[in-house]
């Protein structure tokens, strides 16, 4: 490589908004991040919507925002394609579903839908529902049951029994489908190993085990604290009998998104092995990435040939680190959702600092990931080190304003810290957002209501910037997006850009001497 070894720091959630109240980034003491953000040389880049391959107006993830970054060029998003195929009508004349469809006829069995309830459309699309009913409804299938996730952390919390009420009248007016069971994300979408939690999920969705009953989906709303905690809630026929996977039933998984899903996934498909319901068959509407063998109904845009192949290629080394959180992102995903490490790639998971609501604890163990990048860069064999500083992202999730505020003072702290060793070692670094989510965290209401706490991400642009001793100045394009971190890291680093990244460089490194003449 002829260029020079650098840091990809990737601040989870750091969205850029004017100043105003819920604005966690403007109110927190953040003097290194405000003035990058301040300085001329400073970007805004889109993270959001068509700009990385997501529907338009649809806010960013980490999951797309992490690919793009290592693809160096927009790809469409799983919520995209199957959005592409619920609008075409492909999804309601899709053949398996209707194969499955007519099986089921045959055989008097059920179709089971599982997926979380709400349109924040970034793990699952509550819009996504009606055009299954109609499959169903067009194979003359009467059984099908919907076990319902509620959400509260990707649409303001409090909303879950208005997407309860919505799905209810969604079946009403397709005329099929019946709510079975209702659960929060926290139980059915656990992706931190709390294996007991999943386990109760996979129960209710088999068993129609339950903590509580209800007799239809809005009541088993009521009387909970968090949208994203009701507890595992059957809703019981006339009768008061729960309904239960019978061997010979499908189950449809219809979260789009993989990661908190494929827990989930994986322990209903070792449940029913071990129940001996060998019969039962699983399919999902995105692909997973899963222990068990899920057909897909819609399959996945290709994401090779990004940042990892080309250092691998150049031979150039690079050392990953985050918290667990976000370490599938800077590795998985940044690859391409490609579990193969690449030659020369280093993984660094930097272990939690504390247990407890991270609320409790917002600085989480940065300090610990600040140390490992700093000596991850002065190694002098490492080309390129890429971090996840998760802390505005995770913590903004809890929807708490002063939590995030601390968040954010934590994340300014280390990242000045890292730049500045990185000057002293001749590094560039390269710091952007991944999508928003601490710069807004309240949301206005549509009835006009007093503003609410909100945790969610964002559509705002992210901020980028170039630490660097040698005076880059920026020729970003109007409207440039994160796609556009692939080729720049490359070009910075004195890599080839492989053909396909087709997003242009962010940067043009002056000579030194150039940056001699600026100062003039
Ligand atoms: O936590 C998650 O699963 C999503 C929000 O639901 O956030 P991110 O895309 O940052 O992982
Ligand atoms: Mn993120
Ligand atoms: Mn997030």
């Amino acid at each position: 490589m002829d260029g020079s070894p650098g840091i990809l720091l990737i601040l989870d959630g750091w969205g850029h908004a004017p100043a105003a109240p819920g604005n966690a980034l403007a109110a927190a003491a953040s003097p290194f991040l405000d003035a990058l953000v301040g300085d001329p040389a400073g970007l805004l880049l889109e993270a959001s919507g068509g700009a990385v391959g997501l529907p338009e107006g649809v806010v960013g993830n980490s999951e797309i925002g992490h690919m793009v970054m290592g693809a160096g060029r927009p790809l469409e998003y799983d919520s995209l394609l199957v959005q592409r195929q619920a609008e075409s009508g492909a999804l309601r004349t899709h053949p398996v579903l209707r194969d499955v469809c007519g099986r089921l006829v045959r055989e008097g069995g059920t179709l089971h839908l599982v997926g979380l309830c709400s349109d924040g459309r970034i793990h699952a699309d509550i819009g996504h529902l009606p055009e299954v009913l109609r499959a169903v409804r067009a194979a003359g299938l009467e059984r099908c049951a919907i076990h319902a996730i509620t959400d509260g952390r990707d649409v303001p919390e409090g909303t879950s029994g208005r997407y309860l009420s919505a799905l209810t009248t969604m079946t009403e007016e397709i005329g099929v489908g019946f709510v079975a069971g209702v659960i929060g994300r926290d139980y059915a979408m656990d992706k931190s190993g709390r294996d007991d939690l999943t386990a109760k999920a996979s129960r209710l969705l088999l068993d129609g085990a339950a903590e509580r009953t209800a007799p239809d989906a809005e009541s088993a709303v009521r009387g909970h604290d968090h949208d994203g905690s009701v507890p595992p809630t059957a809703v019981t026929d006339p009768a008061g009998t729960p309904t239960t996977v019978r061997d010979g039933d499908v189950i449809l998984f219809m979260n789009f998104r993989s990661d908190r899903t494929a827990p989930l996934v994986d322990r209903v498909a070792d449940d029913l092995a071990s129940d001996g319901r060998t019969r039962v068959r699983l399919l999902s509407l995105g692909r997973y990435d899963t222990r068990a063998e899920v057909p897909a109904l819609v399959p996945r845009a290709d994401a090779s040939g990004g940042v990892a192949d080309a250092l691998e290629e150049a031979g150039v080394r690079s050392l990953r680190i985050a918290e667990r959180e976000k370490f599938d992102h800077v590795t998985f995903f940044f690859n391409g959702r490609d579990a193969r490490r690449r030659t020369g790639e280093e993984h660094v998971l930097v272990p939690p600092a504390a247990d407890g609501p991270v609320q409790d604890h917002p600085e989480m163990n940065i300090d610990a990931l600040g140390r490992a990048v700093v000596e991850g860069a002065g190694r002098g064999d490492v080309g390129l080190v890429v971090a996840n500083l998760a802390n505005m992202d995770v913590v903004g999730h809890t929807g708490s304003y002063e939590a995030t505020c601390r968040a954010v003072t934590a994340v300014d702290r280390v990242a000045a810290r890292i730049c500045a060793a990185a000057r002293d070692s001749g590094h560039w670094v390269l710091l952007v957002g991944d999508h928003g989510n601490a710069e807004q965290m309240l949301t206005s209401p549509e009835d006009g209501s007093a503003p609410r706490p909100y945790g969610g991400h964002t559509r705002n642009p992210v901020p980028c910037a170039l630490v660097t001793a040698d005076g880059a100045r920026p020729a970003a394009p109007a409207g440039a997006a994160i796609p556009s971190i692939g080729p720049t890291v490359l070009h910075l680093l004195g890599v080839p850009v492989p053909a396909g990244m087709s997003a242009p460089s962010l940067f043009t490194l002056r000579s030194r001497q150039g940056a001699l003449d600026d100062l003039r």
